[in-house]
């Protein structure tokens, strides 16, 4: 559960103004979600949240992140965000940092941590959803505490799509987008930096106990059903909701 609805939980009860003068986009964040998600029941009941739900899915390079965040959408109804698909659409739009992403993404390396943390907060806030797929994000030690700090939320639960890199170089290198990372060279330096730096990351949550490891050799339907099955276990969670306890004021 992110530790966020908590805090808002706290926040409209006046339990701890002090939440207040915490980081000041963490409150718009709250803000952006109470505008969007508090309910009053039609009885007159208290009001309710609707609890976000989070995974991270994170894999290698051509593990099939994207392929599986697809079908997760059309059967589950989460908002897909891709750190990729959004850092490579802030370069066609001449985002300030533009060329430095290009050139990172090019390199293989990983952006630095506010901007892409800065990006995923937006399509976050601008969306209506409560179930989020984050993919291909956190890469680093240093993106998953910029998230947690920013966000001030843990994921509900990692998916790890685990590949041999003979064959994620394979699907790589077939992939045929056009992208400029999708090139032996490129992807030699892609899977270093996956085994240098985000394999901490999924260790750092599998300590947790929020890791789920999917074998993701197989048909595309195959390790679907693989992910079904992992996602049987938080289905009931996906709909959550929070009763809101709202103090009168004493006069
Ligand atoms: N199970 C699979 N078997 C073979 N190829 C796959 C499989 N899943 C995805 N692909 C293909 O491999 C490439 C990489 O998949 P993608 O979902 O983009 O991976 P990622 O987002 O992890 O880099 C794409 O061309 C995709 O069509
Ligand atoms: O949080 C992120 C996500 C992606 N990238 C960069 O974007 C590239 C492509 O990422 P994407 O997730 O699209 O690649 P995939 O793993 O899906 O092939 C990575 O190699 C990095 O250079 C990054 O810096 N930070
Ligand atoms: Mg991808």
């Amino acid at each position: 559960m992110w530790r966020r609805v908590s805090s808002l939980t706290g926040l409209l009860s006046h339990s701890k103004p002090s939440l207040l003068n915490q980081a000041p986009h963490r409150f718009n964040l709250l803000e952006a979600f109470t505008a969007q998600v508090l309910t009053r029941a039609k009885d007159g009941a208290s009001p309710t949240v609707r609890t976000p739900f989070v995974a991270f899915v994170l894999g290698g390079p051509g593990s099939g992140k994207g392929t599986q965040c697809e079908k997760i959408v059309e059967t589950y109804g989460f908002t897909h965000l891709s750190a990729g698909d959004l850092l490579r659409q802030a370069i066609s739009s001449n985002y300030e940092d533009s060329a430095m992403i290009f050139n990172t993404i090019k390199e293989g390396k990983i952006v630095p941590s506010e901007v892409t943390v800065q990006l995923i907060q937006r399509a976050i806030e601008s969306s209506s959803n409560y179930k989020f797929l984050i993919d291909g994000f956190p890469r680093s030690e240093e993106n998953r505490v910029a998230f947690e700090k920013i966000i001030g939320a843990e994921p509900d639960v990692v998916l790890f799509f685990d590949v041999p890199e003979e064959e994620m170089v394979k699907r790589v290198l077939g992939r045929n987008q056009g992208r400029i990372d999708d090139n032996i060279d490129t992807v030699k330096k892609r899977l270093e930096v996956f085994a240098a730096l985000n394999l901490p990351v999924i260790k750092h949550y599998s300590e947790l106990g929020k890791v789920q490891k999917i074998n993701a050799v197989g048909t595309t339907d195959e390790i679907f059903d693989r992910v079904r099955t992992v996602f049987a276990a938080y289905e009931a969670k996906f709909d959550d909701f929070v009763h809101i306890v709202v103090q009168k004021a004493i006069i």
